[in-house]
């Protein structure tokens, strides 16, 4: 049993909500721990090979309901010291301030309880802090106060294609912002991060470090100001003491241990989180833990060209359209962005979404290094009926299963119907032999809801709970609505600001 009274702030989660905040409080002084469920992953240790590299990735079971169930495992979310950041595309676009505030604009979804003004100067510090590459000229949203702090990186087979249709279509693109670094950049506790190499296997992690993931980044500043970080400790139960949440109990080398800190800050990610919380029985007197999940309506649509693509090959996030932000007749939009995709990656998306197997499969498959995809980002909207809540299924540690039940609503398949026109329109246009649609949905959102009024939501506007003194919540549970755009930068920008908050509250 270990017990550490002197910790502060006790941190559950080291992925985009846990490590920026990590840093900022070790950077104040604060004596802070992190418990993070995965291991370490250096990158010199990442083999440009995605079998071996399933260790990234929470491939413990989650249960699946509804008419479109999720997909979990290696599709999306991440485990270990850098949480899903490990194996992002790293494609950093900002929310654009209509995003925060679908509600007014529509009468439908739900308004943040901040605004794009709140957001802006965090929002600017990760950007520089990560090393973000980006193009000087953005053809959306408010202007920058800053360039990006390296130019755009090159794009990729797919990118080109998708720019030489879009042109054709008269849709607008741009290089996208990417956390990989176009020029070589030197990190507090880490050292030179060197200029991304063209390498492609960003979503199996960055061999060299040039990707901003966490651990090379935000982590390493946080353990160079005296943060610890204690890796493969899984928290199974939040405590509580007079009231107020004071530790957690951990599993760790497969001994059960607890710590306790006068501040608890769970950031497991959408799933885990509001996992946690009904597992420990807090901050739900809302009865909205795991209420409101969501997932982006995020359709790929491929084309079989001629050229010799080797969709592996160079950044998978290299070019980006957000000219569907709004479309007539539909509450919030999307945006567009061109892939690059391993080959098993691919085809377990092209069985899960095709249906076909077997000798199909394999000569289709054959075409592999022809294809060129491009994907949406889309807005879905919150509802009762998607949810997350525990299963009467244990896992091996004889807990409950989360069961995640998930179905899109009609102005989602609506977006999902827009969106699929207007790519195979972009690969008719140049020539594609054969164009198909893979439904998808992507990323988790939601489950512990951010908001001013304490009988709808989890937390307060800076991640505080609304009923439960000593947590914080800080990950992407916490979003009201799923933003147009891929969470990990907005995620960041929140965790500062958390930071902020908690370190005022500390040293009142
Ligand atoms: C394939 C893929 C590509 C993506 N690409 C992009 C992209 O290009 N751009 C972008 O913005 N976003 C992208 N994302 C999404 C982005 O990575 C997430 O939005 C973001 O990392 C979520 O942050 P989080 O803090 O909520 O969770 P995570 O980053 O997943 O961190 C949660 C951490 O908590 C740990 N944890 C969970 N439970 C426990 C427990 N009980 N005890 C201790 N630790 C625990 C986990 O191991 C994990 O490390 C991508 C996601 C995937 C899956």
């Amino acid at each position: 049993m270990t017990n550490n009274p002197e910790l502060d702030v006790l941190v559950i989660g080291t992925g985009a909500g846990g490590a920026p905040l990590l840093a900022r409080l070790a950077a104040a002084g604060l004596r802070v721990l992190a418990l993070e469920a995965g291991v370490r992953h250096r990158p010199a240790e990442m083999p440009t090979d995605e079998v071996a590299q399933a260790g990234l990735f929470w491939m413990d079971e989650r249960l699946s309901a509804g008419k479109d169930p999720v997909g979990f495992g290696r599709n999306n979310s991440g485990r270990g010291v850098g949480g899903s950041t490990l194996h992002y595309t790293a494609y950093t676009p900002r929310a654009q301030p209509d995003d925060f505030e679908l509600l007014k604009e529509f009468g439908q979804g739900v308004d943040w309880p901040l605004s794009y003004a709140d957001l802006e100067p965090y929002y600017d510090e990760v950007e520089q802090f990560l090393g973000v590459s980006g193009p000087s000229e953005y053809p959306w949203g408010p202007p920058r106060q800053r360039p990006y702090p390296h130019p755009a990186l090159p794009l990729n087979g797919a990118a080109l294609l998708m720019e030489q249709a879009a042109q054709q279509s008269g849709i607008r693109t741009s290089a996208a912002a990417n956390a990989a670094l176009s020029r070589p950049q030197e990190q507090e506790g880490y050292g030179l991060r060197p200029a991304c190499s063209n390498r492609g296997f960003c979503q199996a992690g960055c061999s060299t470090g040039a990707k901003a993931s966490l651990d090379v980044t935000y982590l390493a500043l946080a353990e160079a100001r005296g943060a610890t970080i204690w890796e493969g400790a899984q928290v199974t139960k939040l405590l509580m003491k007079g009231g107020r949440v004071s530790g957690a109990e951990f599993v760790r080398g497969g001994k059960t241990q607890t710590l306790h800190a006068r501040q608890v800050v769970l950031a497991a990610g959408a799933i885990e989180t509001p996992r946690l919380l009904l597992l420990s029985g807090v901050g739900n007197s809302s009865e909205q833990v795991g209420r409101n999940f969501m997932a982006h309506v995020g359709v790929q649509v491929w084309g079989l060209v001629d050229d010799d693509l080797r969709p592996y090959k160079g950044i998978p996030g290299g070019l980006i359209s957000e000219d569907f932000h709004r479309i007539p007749g539909l509450v919030g939009g999307y945006l567009l962005q061109s892939l690059g995709v391993m080959p098993v990656t691919y085809a377990t998306q092209y069985a899960r979404g095709t249906g076909k197997w077997g000798a199909a499969l394999s000569e289709h498959l054959s075409q592999y290094n022809h294809v060129a995809g491009i994907n949406v980002l889309g807005e879905c909207l919150p509802y009762a009926g998607n949810f997350l809540e525990l299963s009467s299924e244990l896992d091996e540690r004889g807990l409950p299963k989360p069961l995640i039940h998930f179905s899109f609503g009609e102005n989602e398949h609506r977006m999902a119907k827009h969106a699929e026109t207007v790519m195979r329109d972009l690969w008719a246009k140049i020539g594609a032999r054969e164009v198909w649609a893979l439904p998808r949905a992507a990323h988790t959102i939601g489950t512990a809801r951010m908001g001013h009024d304490p009988s709808s939501n989890v937390v307060d506007a800076f991640g505080r709970s609304h009923d439960t003194p000593g947590l914080w919540i800080c990950d992407n549970s916490t979003f009201p609505s799923s933003l147009s755009v891929n969470p990990g930068l907005t995620q960041m920008a929140l965790s500062l600001r958390t930071a902020d908050a908690l370190i005022a509250e500390l040293k009142a």
